[in-house]
Protein backbone atom coordinates (compact mmCIF):
# COMPACT_ATOMS: atom_id res chain seq x y z
CA UNK A 1 0.00 0.00 0.00
CA UNK A 2 0.97 3.10 -0.64
CA UNK A 3 1.74 6.06 2.46
CA UNK A 4 -0.42 8.97 2.53
CA UNK A 5 -0.01 12.54 3.91
CA UNK A 6 -1.35 11.66 7.35
CA UNK A 7 0.83 8.57 7.75
CA UNK A 8 -1.76 5.83 6.99
CA UNK A 9 -2.06 3.59 4.63
CA UNK A 10 -6.01 4.20 4.43
CA UNK A 11 -7.16 5.54 0.88
CA UNK A 12 -10.52 5.99 1.88
CA UNK A 13 -9.68 8.30 4.73
CA UNK A 14 -7.84 10.43 1.90
CA UNK A 15 -10.58 10.04 -0.20
CA UNK A 16 -12.05 14.07 0.11
CA UNK A 17 -7.93 14.99 0.61
CA UNK A 18 -7.10 13.54 -3.21
CA UNK A 19 -10.34 15.51 -4.56
CA UNK A 20 -8.74 18.50 -3.17
CA UNK A 21 -4.98 17.24 -4.65
CA UNK A 22 -6.94 17.11 -8.21
CA UNK A 23 -8.97 20.15 -8.18
CA UNK A 24 -6.78 23.03 -6.15
CA UNK A 25 -9.40 25.66 -6.62
CA UNK A 26 -12.81 25.36 -6.03
CA UNK A 27 -14.68 23.24 -9.24
CA UNK A 28 -17.11 26.10 -9.89
CA UNK A 29 -19.75 28.91 -9.24
CA UNK A 30 -22.00 27.02 -6.73
CA UNK A 31 -25.61 27.11 -8.73
CA UNK A 32 -28.70 26.22 -7.59
CA UNK A 33 -30.33 22.55 -9.14
CA UNK A 34 -31.83 24.71 -11.52
CA UNK A 35 -28.41 26.38 -12.87
CA UNK A 36 -28.42 30.09 -11.81
CA UNK A 37 -25.74 31.16 -9.25
CA UNK A 38 -26.27 31.50 -5.18
CA UNK A 39 -25.73 34.79 -4.19
CA UNK A 40 -23.65 34.59 -0.89
CA UNK A 41 -26.02 36.39 0.95
CA UNK A 42 -29.03 33.33 -0.04
CA UNK A 43 -26.75 30.91 2.23
CA UNK A 44 -27.45 32.49 5.19
CA UNK A 45 -31.17 32.11 6.46
CA UNK A 46 -31.55 34.08 9.65
CA UNK A 47 -33.17 37.17 9.86
CA UNK A 48 -34.66 36.44 6.36
CA UNK A 49 -38.23 35.98 4.37
CA UNK A 50 -37.35 31.91 3.83
CA UNK A 51 -40.49 32.25 1.35
CA UNK A 52 -38.14 34.03 -0.86
CA UNK A 53 -35.03 32.24 -0.37
CA UNK A 54 -35.42 30.02 -3.66
CA UNK A 55 -32.20 28.64 -2.53
CA UNK A 56 -33.18 27.55 0.73
CA UNK A 57 -36.46 25.88 -0.64
CA UNK A 58 -34.82 24.15 -3.51
CA UNK A 59 -32.10 22.83 -0.65
CA UNK A 60 -34.38 21.32 1.49
CA UNK A 61 -37.31 20.24 -0.40
CA UNK A 62 -34.53 17.85 -2.64
CA UNK A 63 -33.60 16.68 1.12
CA UNK A 64 -36.49 16.17 2.42
CA UNK A 65 -36.56 13.37 -0.52
CA UNK A 66 -32.94 11.92 -1.10
CA UNK A 67 -34.20 8.43 0.23
CA UNK A 68 -34.92 5.90 -2.49
CA UNK A 69 -36.39 2.53 -0.69
CA UNK A 70 -33.04 0.05 0.39
CA UNK A 71 -32.83 -3.21 -1.27
CA UNK A 72 -35.06 -5.75 0.76
CA UNK A 73 -31.62 -7.94 1.16
CA UNK A 74 -28.29 -7.33 0.56
CA UNK A 75 -28.76 -3.41 1.50
CA UNK A 76 -25.51 -2.94 2.48
CA UNK A 77 -23.05 -2.88 -0.14
CA UNK A 78 -20.17 -1.37 -2.26
CA UNK A 79 -19.49 -0.93 -6.02
CA UNK A 80 -16.36 -1.03 -8.08
CA UNK A 81 -15.69 -1.22 -12.12
CA UNK A 82 -13.29 -3.32 -13.91
CA UNK A 83 -13.42 -6.21 -16.72
CA UNK A 84 -13.44 -10.27 -17.27
CA UNK A 85 -11.12 -10.74 -19.82
CA UNK A 86 -11.59 -14.26 -21.57
CA UNK A 87 -7.97 -16.63 -21.24
CA UNK A 88 -9.30 -19.75 -22.40
CA UNK A 89 -10.83 -21.28 -25.65
CA UNK A 90 -14.67 -22.54 -24.12
CA UNK A 91 -16.18 -22.04 -27.41
CA UNK A 92 -17.05 -25.96 -27.47
CA UNK A 93 -19.59 -25.54 -24.48
CA UNK A 94 -20.66 -21.66 -24.81
CA UNK A 95 -21.23 -19.36 -27.53
CA UNK A 96 -21.89 -16.15 -25.89
CA UNK A 97 -19.26 -13.35 -26.72
CA UNK A 98 -18.24 -12.88 -23.57
CA UNK A 99 -17.15 -15.54 -23.17
CA UNK A 100 -15.41 -16.32 -26.56
CA UNK A 101 -12.22 -14.68 -28.23
CA UNK A 102 -9.27 -14.95 -26.10
CA UNK A 103 -8.01 -11.69 -24.49
CA UNK A 104 -11.14 -10.47 -25.25
CA UNK A 105 -12.23 -7.73 -22.47
CA UNK A 106 -15.45 -7.29 -21.49
CA UNK A 107 -16.47 -4.07 -19.09
CA UNK A 108 -18.18 -4.74 -16.09
CA UNK A 109 -19.52 -3.12 -12.91
CA UNK A 110 -19.71 -5.15 -9.55
CA UNK A 111 -21.23 -4.61 -5.81
CA UNK A 112 -20.38 -6.51 -3.03
CA UNK A 113 -23.03 -6.73 -0.02
CA UNK A 114 -23.84 -8.40 3.08
CA UNK A 115 -27.24 -10.04 2.97
CA UNK A 116 -29.18 -9.08 6.03
CA UNK A 117 -28.03 -5.83 7.00
CA UNK A 118 -29.68 -2.30 6.77
CA UNK A 119 -27.63 0.16 4.91
CA UNK A 120 -25.35 1.23 7.60
CA UNK A 121 -24.91 -2.53 9.51
CA UNK A 122 -21.88 -3.99 10.08
CA UNK A 123 -19.66 -6.05 7.23
CA UNK A 124 -19.09 -8.46 10.05
CA UNK A 125 -22.01 -10.67 11.02
CA UNK A 126 -22.75 -14.43 10.08
CA UNK A 127 -24.48 -13.96 6.94
CA UNK A 128 -24.12 -14.44 3.50
CA UNK A 129 -21.70 -12.14 1.16
CA UNK A 130 -23.14 -11.03 -2.10
CA UNK A 131 -21.13 -10.25 -5.34
CA UNK A 132 -23.11 -8.91 -8.18
CA UNK A 133 -21.86 -8.56 -11.69
CA UNK A 134 -23.23 -7.33 -14.54
CA UNK A 135 -21.23 -7.63 -18.06
CA UNK A 136 -21.65 -5.38 -20.72
CA UNK A 137 -21.26 -7.50 -23.55
CA UNK A 138 -21.81 -6.52 -27.15
CA UNK A 139 -25.06 -9.08 -26.94
CA UNK A 140 -26.81 -6.94 -24.31
CA UNK A 141 -26.10 -6.84 -20.16
CA UNK A 142 -25.34 -10.71 -18.65
CA UNK A 143 -25.59 -10.36 -14.56
CA UNK A 144 -24.32 -12.97 -12.49
CA UNK A 145 -25.73 -12.55 -9.02
CA UNK A 146 -23.07 -14.54 -6.75
CA UNK A 147 -23.04 -15.52 -3.39
CA UNK A 148 -19.64 -16.94 -0.91
CA UNK A 149 -21.22 -20.15 -0.60
CA UNK A 150 -21.94 -22.29 -2.93
CA UNK A 151 -25.49 -23.66 -1.44
CA UNK A 152 -29.02 -22.16 -0.78
CA UNK A 153 -32.64 -23.41 -1.23
CA UNK A 154 -35.23 -25.48 -2.43
CA UNK A 155 -38.61 -24.12 -2.57
CA UNK A 156 -38.76 -20.16 -3.59
CA UNK A 157 -41.86 -19.34 -1.63
CA UNK A 158 -40.06 -20.26 1.47
CA UNK A 159 -37.36 -17.51 0.43
CA UNK A 160 -39.47 -14.36 1.95
CA UNK A 161 -39.72 -16.33 5.92
CA UNK A 162 -35.86 -16.91 5.50
CA UNK A 163 -35.31 -13.44 4.88
CA UNK A 164 -37.44 -12.19 7.83
CA UNK A 165 -36.66 -14.86 9.85
CA UNK A 166 -32.69 -14.11 9.20
CA UNK A 167 -33.00 -10.65 10.04
CA UNK A 168 -34.61 -8.20 12.92
CA UNK A 169 -37.67 -9.35 15.24
CA UNK A 170 -40.23 -6.96 13.90
CA UNK A 171 -40.79 -6.24 17.41
CA UNK A 172 -37.78 -5.63 19.33
CA UNK A 173 -36.25 -4.49 15.68
CA UNK A 174 -33.33 -6.81 17.33
CA UNK A 175 -31.75 -9.86 15.70
CA UNK A 176 -33.10 -12.88 16.91
CA UNK A 177 -32.02 -16.02 16.91
CA UNK A 178 -35.27 -17.96 18.60
CA UNK A 179 -36.79 -16.88 15.08
CA UNK A 180 -34.02 -17.88 12.85
CA UNK A 181 -33.65 -21.66 14.42
CA UNK A 182 -37.20 -21.73 14.87
CA UNK A 183 -37.97 -21.45 11.15
CA UNK A 184 -34.59 -23.36 10.31
CA UNK A 185 -36.44 -26.57 12.66
CA UNK A 186 -39.39 -26.23 10.37
CA UNK A 187 -37.90 -26.00 7.38
CA UNK A 188 -34.24 -28.01 7.63
CA UNK A 189 -33.62 -27.21 4.05
CA UNK A 190 -32.13 -24.43 5.52
CA UNK A 191 -29.86 -26.05 7.58
CA UNK A 192 -27.20 -26.47 5.70
CA UNK A 193 -26.93 -22.81 4.87
CA UNK A 194 -26.51 -22.34 8.88
CA UNK A 195 -23.82 -24.86 8.89
CA UNK A 196 -21.80 -23.32 6.41
CA UNK A 197 -21.92 -20.18 7.75
CA UNK A 198 -21.32 -21.08 11.24
CA UNK A 199 -17.73 -22.89 9.56
CA UNK A 200 -14.53 -21.55 9.32
CA UNK A 201 -15.61 -19.97 5.86
CA UNK A 202 -18.92 -17.82 7.15
CA UNK A 203 -16.57 -14.74 8.04
CA UNK A 204 -14.32 -13.87 5.11
CA UNK A 205 -11.59 -11.78 5.70
CA UNK A 206 -13.28 -9.18 3.33
CA UNK A 207 -14.36 -9.64 -0.22
CA UNK A 208 -11.61 -10.03 -2.15
CA UNK A 209 -10.86 -13.24 0.17
CA UNK A 210 -13.72 -15.38 -0.67
CA UNK A 211 -15.10 -17.18 -4.01
CA UNK A 212 -17.98 -16.82 -5.22
CA UNK A 213 -21.13 -18.82 -6.60
CA UNK A 214 -24.17 -18.18 -9.14
CA UNK A 215 -25.07 -21.47 -7.44
CA UNK A 216 -27.84 -22.30 -9.71
CA UNK A 217 -26.71 -24.89 -12.79
CA UNK A 218 -27.33 -22.95 -16.17
CA UNK A 219 -28.37 -24.01 -19.00
CA UNK A 220 -26.01 -22.91 -21.90
CA UNK A 221 -25.16 -24.33 -25.52
CA UNK A 222 -22.48 -23.83 -28.32
CA UNK A 223 -22.81 -22.31 -31.57
CA UNK A 224 -23.72 -25.53 -33.44
CA UNK A 225 -26.98 -25.71 -30.84
CA UNK A 226 -25.63 -28.40 -28.24
CA UNK A 227 -26.57 -27.64 -25.21
CA UNK A 228 -24.25 -28.08 -21.25
CA UNK A 229 -24.96 -27.47 -18.11
CA UNK A 230 -22.79 -25.12 -16.16
CA UNK A 231 -22.13 -24.43 -12.97
CA UNK A 232 -20.01 -20.78 -13.31
CA UNK A 233 -17.29 -20.21 -10.06
CA UNK A 234 -15.28 -17.55 -9.30
CA UNK A 235 -12.19 -18.34 -7.20
CA UNK A 236 -10.19 -15.79 -5.62
CA UNK A 237 -6.97 -15.39 -6.76
CA UNK A 238 -5.72 -13.93 -3.61
CA UNK A 239 -6.41 -16.96 -1.89
CA UNK A 240 -9.62 -18.03 0.56
CA UNK A 241 -8.79 -15.89 4.19
CA UNK A 242 -11.46 -15.86 7.06
CA UNK A 243 -12.07 -14.27 10.28
CA UNK A 244 -12.68 -16.46 13.66
CA UNK A 245 -15.75 -15.24 15.73
CA UNK A 246 -13.55 -13.60 18.60
CA UNK A 247 -11.38 -11.75 15.20
CA UNK A 248 -14.72 -10.20 13.70
CA UNK A 249 -16.07 -9.32 17.27
CA UNK A 250 -12.71 -7.19 17.56
CA UNK A 251 -12.87 -5.95 14.31
CA UNK A 252 -16.35 -4.89 13.87
CA UNK A 253 -16.69 -2.95 17.05
CA UNK A 254 -13.88 -0.88 15.56
CA UNK A 255 -14.64 -0.44 12.25
CA UNK A 256 -18.38 -2.29 10.94
CA UNK A 257 -17.35 -0.90 7.11
CA UNK A 258 -14.01 -3.15 7.38
CA UNK A 259 -14.90 -5.30 4.44
CA UNK A 260 -15.74 -2.00 2.12
CA UNK A 261 -12.91 0.06 3.37
CA UNK A 262 -10.69 -3.28 1.86
CA UNK A 263 -11.96 -2.92 -1.07
CA UNK A 264 -11.90 0.82 -1.81
CA UNK A 265 -8.28 0.36 -0.19
CA UNK A 266 -6.90 -2.36 -2.19
CA UNK A 267 -8.33 -0.53 -5.80
CA UNK A 268 -6.49 2.70 -4.41
CA UNK A 269 -3.51 0.62 -3.80
CA UNK A 270 -3.63 -0.92 -7.38
CA UNK A 271 -3.50 -3.97 -5.68
CA UNK A 272 -6.80 -4.87 -8.17
CA UNK A 273 -9.18 -7.78 -5.80
CA UNK A 274 -9.35 -11.05 -8.82
CA UNK A 275 -11.27 -13.98 -9.51
CA UNK A 276 -10.81 -16.86 -12.25
CA UNK A 277 -13.95 -18.02 -13.35
CA UNK A 278 -14.15 -21.86 -13.72
CA UNK A 279 -17.26 -23.94 -15.49
CA UNK A 280 -18.22 -27.12 -14.24
CA UNK A 281 -19.62 -29.01 -16.86
CA UNK A 282 -22.12 -31.89 -17.30
CA UNK A 283 -23.22 -32.80 -21.07
CA UNK A 284 -27.11 -34.03 -21.79
CA UNK A 285 -25.45 -37.29 -21.41
CA UNK A 286 -24.08 -36.84 -18.24
CA UNK A 287 -27.65 -36.27 -16.98
CA UNK A 288 -29.04 -40.06 -17.94
CA UNK A 289 -25.74 -41.16 -15.75
CA UNK A 290 -25.55 -39.52 -12.48
CA UNK A 291 -27.49 -40.19 -9.80
CA UNK A 292 -28.40 -36.90 -8.18
CA UNK A 293 -30.03 -33.87 -9.18
CA UNK A 294 -27.52 -31.53 -10.69
CA UNK A 295 -30.51 -28.49 -10.40
CA UNK A 296 -31.31 -29.34 -6.61
CA UNK A 297 -29.41 -25.90 -5.37
CA UNK A 298 -29.31 -27.48 -1.93
CA UNK A 299 -26.15 -29.62 -3.17
CA UNK A 300 -23.19 -29.76 -4.57
CA UNK A 301 -22.17 -32.00 -7.60
CA UNK A 302 -20.77 -35.02 -6.59
CA UNK A 303 -16.75 -34.86 -7.25
CA UNK A 304 -15.52 -37.05 -10.13
CA UNK A 305 -18.96 -36.80 -12.24
CA UNK A 306 -18.26 -33.49 -14.08
CA UNK A 307 -15.17 -32.10 -15.65
CA UNK A 308 -13.71 -28.25 -14.58
CA UNK A 309 -12.54 -25.59 -17.74
CA UNK A 310 -11.16 -22.42 -16.48
CA UNK A 311 -12.54 -19.38 -18.88
CA UNK A 312 -11.40 -15.83 -18.07
CA UNK A 313 -10.53 -13.37 -15.30
CA UNK A 314 -12.44 -11.03 -13.47
CA UNK A 315 -10.61 -7.90 -12.38
CA UNK A 316 -11.48 -4.81 -10.66
CA UNK A 317 -9.57 -1.66 -11.17
CA UNK A 318 -11.70 1.09 -11.08
CA UNK A 319 -13.87 2.49 -7.83
CA UNK A 320 -17.40 3.52 -8.92
CA UNK A 321 -17.56 7.33 -9.31
CA UNK A 322 -20.11 8.11 -6.95
CA UNK A 323 -21.54 5.02 -4.74
CA UNK A 324 -25.38 6.00 -5.25
CA UNK A 325 -25.20 6.42 -9.01
CA UNK A 326 -23.30 3.34 -9.63
CA UNK A 327 -23.79 0.59 -6.70
CA UNK A 328 -27.55 2.30 -4.90
CA UNK A 329 -29.01 2.72 -8.45
CA UNK A 330 -27.77 -0.51 -9.89
CA UNK A 331 -30.34 -3.25 -10.76
CA UNK A 332 -28.70 -7.14 -11.12
CA UNK A 333 -30.88 -9.14 -12.51
CA UNK A 334 -30.59 -12.66 -12.67
CA UNK A 335 -32.69 -13.05 -15.89
CA UNK A 336 -30.59 -10.52 -17.50
CA UNK A 337 -28.89 -13.41 -19.94
CA UNK A 338 -27.53 -13.20 -23.37
CA UNK A 339 -27.44 -15.34 -26.49
CA UNK A 340 -25.85 -18.84 -25.69
CA UNK A 341 -27.41 -18.47 -21.95
CA UNK A 342 -30.52 -20.13 -21.81
CA UNK A 343 -30.74 -20.17 -17.88
CA UNK A 344 -31.18 -22.60 -15.34
CA UNK A 345 -34.45 -24.46 -15.29
CA UNK A 346 -35.00 -24.54 -11.33
CA UNK A 347 -37.61 -23.40 -9.49
CA UNK A 348 -35.98 -21.09 -7.79
CA UNK A 349 -34.25 -18.95 -10.63
CA UNK A 350 -37.83 -19.18 -12.30
CA UNK A 351 -39.21 -17.35 -9.16
CA UNK A 352 -35.61 -14.66 -9.47
CA UNK A 353 -36.94 -14.00 -12.99
CA UNK A 354 -39.79 -12.44 -11.46
CA UNK A 355 -39.20 -10.75 -8.82
CA UNK A 356 -35.73 -8.71 -8.80
CA UNK A 357 -37.71 -6.74 -11.87
CA UNK A 358 -40.21 -6.33 -9.77
CA UNK A 359 -38.30 -5.18 -6.85
CA UNK A 360 -36.19 -2.94 -8.76
CA UNK A 361 -39.76 -1.39 -10.61
CA UNK A 362 -40.71 -0.72 -7.04
CA UNK A 363 -37.06 0.38 -5.61
CA UNK A 364 -35.68 2.21 -8.68
CA UNK A 365 -39.23 3.12 -10.65
CA UNK A 366 -39.84 1.17 -14.18
CA UNK A 367 -37.15 3.13 -15.93
CA UNK A 368 -34.44 2.17 -13.98
CA UNK A 369 -32.86 0.14 -17.25
CA UNK A 370 -32.40 3.19 -18.56
CA UNK A 371 -30.01 5.12 -15.99
CA UNK A 372 -26.44 5.02 -17.54
CA UNK A 373 -25.34 2.25 -14.67
CA UNK A 374 -28.18 -0.31 -15.67
CA UNK A 375 -28.44 0.90 -19.95
CA UNK A 376 -26.38 -1.84 -22.05
CA UNK A 377 -24.10 -1.05 -24.50
CA UNK A 378 -26.66 -1.22 -27.17
CA UNK A 379 -30.75 -1.29 -27.59
CA UNK A 380 -33.59 -0.53 -29.47
CA UNK A 381 -37.10 -1.27 -28.73
CA UNK A 382 -40.83 -0.36 -28.53
CA UNK A 383 -41.23 0.83 -24.91
CA UNK A 384 -41.78 4.45 -24.51
CA UNK A 385 -42.42 6.89 -21.88
CA UNK A 386 -43.14 6.24 -17.67
CA UNK A 387 -41.95 8.03 -15.35
CA UNK A 388 -37.86 9.18 -15.96
CA UNK A 389 -34.65 8.84 -16.52
CA UNK A 390 -36.27 7.96 -20.36
CA UNK A 391 -32.74 8.87 -21.93
CA UNK A 392 -33.85 9.37 -25.71
CA UNK A 393 -37.25 7.64 -25.85
CA UNK A 394 -36.42 6.14 -29.14
CA UNK A 395 -37.07 9.65 -30.72
CA UNK A 396 -38.76 9.82 -33.71
CA UNK A 397 -38.36 6.21 -34.13
CA UNK A 398 -42.07 4.04 -34.50
CA UNK A 399 -43.57 3.25 -31.28
CA UNK A 400 -45.53 -0.52 -32.55
CA UNK A 401 -44.70 -3.69 -33.99
CA UNK A 402 -45.60 -4.55 -37.03
CA UNK A 403 -44.70 -1.68 -38.53
CA UNK A 404 -43.86 -1.03 -42.36
CA UNK A 405 -41.30 1.69 -41.66
CA UNK A 406 -37.83 0.25 -40.54
CA UNK A 407 -38.61 0.22 -37.07
CA UNK A 408 -36.05 -2.39 -35.16
CA UNK A 409 -36.73 -5.87 -36.20
CA UNK A 410 -35.91 -9.23 -34.29
CA UNK A 411 -33.10 -11.45 -35.38
CA UNK A 412 -33.03 -15.15 -35.80
CA UNK A 413 -30.52 -16.98 -33.08
CA UNK A 414 -29.96 -20.58 -35.45
CA UNK A 415 -28.17 -22.04 -32.57
CA UNK A 416 -30.54 -22.13 -29.62
CA UNK A 417 -32.12 -24.71 -28.91
CA UNK A 418 -35.75 -25.56 -29.83
CA UNK A 419 -36.17 -27.66 -26.81
CA UNK A 420 -35.95 -26.87 -22.75
CA UNK A 421 -35.00 -28.96 -19.95
CA UNK A 422 -38.13 -29.20 -17.84
CA UNK A 423 -36.92 -30.48 -14.66
CA UNK A 424 -39.31 -32.16 -11.59
CA UNK A 425 -37.98 -31.29 -8.05
CA UNK A 426 -38.36 -33.39 -5.39
CA UNK A 427 -39.00 -31.60 -2.23
CA UNK A 428 -38.28 -34.09 0.12
CA UNK A 429 -35.12 -32.86 2.54
CA UNK A 430 -31.43 -34.69 2.66
CA UNK A 431 -29.51 -34.21 5.51
CA UNK A 432 -26.78 -36.27 3.14
CA UNK A 433 -25.21 -33.33 2.00
CA UNK A 434 -25.07 -31.54 5.50
CA UNK A 435 -23.26 -34.26 7.17
CA UNK A 436 -20.95 -34.60 4.14
CA UNK A 437 -20.07 -30.67 4.85
CA UNK A 438 -19.55 -31.68 8.02
CA UNK A 439 -17.28 -34.49 7.50
CA UNK A 440 -15.32 -33.16 4.63
CA UNK A 441 -15.39 -29.64 3.92
CA UNK A 442 -14.99 -28.98 8.07
CA UNK A 443 -12.13 -31.50 7.92
CA UNK A 444 -10.54 -31.25 11.20
CA UNK A 445 -11.30 -31.86 14.77
CA UNK A 446 -10.54 -28.10 15.60
CA UNK A 447 -12.51 -26.55 13.13
CA UNK A 448 -15.49 -29.11 14.05
CA UNK A 449 -15.51 -27.47 17.32
CA UNK A 450 -15.53 -24.11 15.80
CA UNK A 451 -18.28 -24.73 14.29
CA UNK A 452 -19.52 -26.33 17.32
CA UNK A 453 -18.63 -23.41 19.68
CA UNK A 454 -20.36 -20.99 16.71
CA UNK A 455 -23.72 -22.95 16.52
CA UNK A 456 -23.78 -23.02 20.33
CA UNK A 457 -23.45 -19.25 20.84
CA UNK A 458 -26.15 -18.44 17.99
CA UNK A 459 -28.83 -21.01 20.13
CA UNK A 460 -27.84 -18.76 23.25
CA UNK A 461 -31.30 -17.34 24.89
CA UNK A 462 -33.46 -19.03 22.20
CA UNK A 463 -36.36 -20.70 23.87
CA UNK A 464 -36.17 -23.99 25.66
CA UNK A 465 -38.46 -25.76 22.84
CA UNK A 466 -37.03 -24.68 20.01
CA UNK A 467 -33.45 -25.24 21.60
CA UNK A 468 -34.47 -29.05 21.88
CA UNK A 469 -35.99 -29.73 18.66
CA UNK A 470 -32.54 -27.53 16.97
CA UNK A 471 -30.10 -29.90 19.05
CA UNK A 472 -32.22 -32.96 17.60
CA UNK A 473 -32.30 -32.08 14.09
CA UNK A 474 -28.11 -31.49 14.72
CA UNK A 475 -27.42 -34.82 15.72
CA UNK A 476 -29.53 -36.09 12.92
CA UNK A 477 -26.88 -34.51 10.91
CA UNK A 478 -24.29 -36.37 12.64
CA UNK A 479 -23.94 -37.70 16.17
CA UNK A 480 -20.68 -36.03 16.93
CA UNK A 481 -22.03 -32.16 15.50
CA UNK A 482 -24.86 -33.03 17.94
CA UNK A 483 -22.92 -34.12 21.35
CA UNK A 484 -20.41 -30.92 20.54
CA UNK A 485 -22.95 -28.47 20.13
CA UNK A 486 -24.64 -29.62 23.44
CA UNK A 487 -21.90 -29.44 25.12
CA UNK A 488 -20.62 -25.87 23.97
CA UNK A 489 -24.00 -24.92 24.76
CA UNK A 490 -23.59 -25.86 28.36
CA UNK A 491 -20.42 -23.48 28.80
CA UNK A 492 -22.09 -20.71 26.93
CA UNK A 493 -24.76 -20.82 29.02
CA UNK A 494 -23.00 -20.67 32.33
CA UNK A 495 -21.26 -17.82 30.95
CA UNK A 496 -24.16 -16.40 30.50
CA UNK A 497 -25.38 -16.49 33.92
CA UNK A 498 -22.49 -13.59 34.81
CA UNK A 499 -25.04 -10.54 34.60
CA UNK A 500 -24.22 -8.79 30.90
CA UNK A 501 -22.89 -5.62 32.10
CA UNK A 502 -19.98 -7.76 33.76
CA UNK A 503 -19.51 -10.54 30.44
CA UNK A 504 -19.15 -6.96 28.29
CA UNK A 505 -16.37 -5.95 30.64
CA UNK A 506 -14.89 -9.22 30.12
CA UNK A 507 -15.30 -9.36 26.69
CA UNK A 508 -13.97 -5.73 26.73
CA UNK A 509 -10.81 -6.88 28.69
CA UNK A 510 -10.19 -10.19 26.04
CA UNK A 511 -10.57 -7.31 23.15
CA UNK A 512 -7.73 -5.29 24.81
CA UNK A 513 -5.72 -8.53 25.42
CA UNK A 514 -5.63 -9.93 22.08
C1 LIG B 1 -36.21 -17.40 -4.27
C2 LIG B 1 -34.97 -17.01 -4.33
C3 LIG B 1 -34.54 -15.58 -4.23
C4 LIG B 1 -35.29 -14.44 -4.16
C5 LIG B 1 -36.80 -14.29 -4.17
C6 LIG B 1 -34.36 -13.33 -4.08
C7 LIG B 1 -34.73 -12.01 -3.99
C8 LIG B 1 -33.86 -10.94 -3.97
C9 LIG B 1 -34.26 -9.56 -3.96
C10 LIG B 1 -35.71 -9.08 -3.97
C11 LIG B 1 -33.15 -8.81 -3.98
C12 LIG B 1 -33.05 -7.28 -3.98
C13 LIG B 1 -32.79 -6.82 -5.40
C14 LIG B 1 -32.78 -5.32 -5.55
O1 LIG B 1 -33.46 -4.62 -4.78
O2 LIG B 1 -32.12 -4.84 -6.48
C15 LIG B 1 -32.04 -9.71 -3.99
C16 LIG B 1 -30.74 -9.31 -4.01
C17 LIG B 1 -29.70 -10.20 -4.08
N1 LIG B 1 -29.78 -11.57 -4.17
FE1 LIG B 1 -31.41 -12.68 -4.16
N2 LIG B 1 -33.09 -13.80 -4.11
C18 LIG B 1 -33.16 -15.18 -4.22
C19 LIG B 1 -32.12 -16.06 -4.32
C20 LIG B 1 -30.83 -15.67 -4.49
C21 LIG B 1 -29.77 -16.51 -4.95
C22 LIG B 1 -29.91 -17.98 -5.41
C23 LIG B 1 -28.64 -15.74 -4.98
C24 LIG B 1 -27.25 -16.06 -5.42
C25 LIG B 1 -26.88 -17.15 -5.98
C26 LIG B 1 -29.01 -14.42 -4.53
C27 LIG B 1 -28.14 -13.36 -4.40
C28 LIG B 1 -28.50 -12.06 -4.23
C29 LIG B 1 -27.57 -10.97 -4.20
C30 LIG B 1 -26.05 -11.06 -4.26
C31 LIG B 1 -28.32 -9.79 -4.11
C32 LIG B 1 -27.79 -8.37 -4.08
C33 LIG B 1 -27.94 -7.75 -5.46
C34 LIG B 1 -27.29 -6.40 -5.57
O3 LIG B 1 -26.09 -6.28 -5.28
O4 LIG B 1 -27.99 -5.46 -5.97
N3 LIG B 1 -30.34 -14.40 -4.26
N4 LIG B 1 -32.49 -11.01 -3.97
Amino acid sequence: YQCYDNGTADAVSQQLADFRRRHPRPIGVWTKLTGDPIDIRDIVSLNTDIFNNKHHFLLMSHFDRERIPERVVHAKGIGAFGYYEVTNDVSKYISADVFNGIGKRTPIVGRFSTASQNLGGTDLRREFKGVSLKFYTRQGNLDLICLNIPILMKDPIDFLSFAHASRRNPQTSIFDNTMRWDFTTLRPQFLQIFLWLNSDLGIPDGYRKMNTFPVHTYEVYNKHGETFYVKFNFRTEIGLFNLTSAQALAIGADDPDYYNRDLYNAIAAGDYPAWRLEMDILTKDDLTRIDYDPFDLTRQWKRGTYRTVTAGRLVFNRHVDNNFKDAEQTAFNPDNLVPGIVGPPDAVFKARRIFYLDTQNYRLGVNHVNSRINAPLYDRNYNRDGMPPVRNNMKDAPNYYPNSFNGPMPYVDEARPTERLFIMENAAVDLQPMSEFYNTVVDTDAHRQRMADNLAASLEGVSQDIEKKALKLLTLVDIDLGTRVTQALKVAKAAAMIPLRERYNRRAQCLSMS
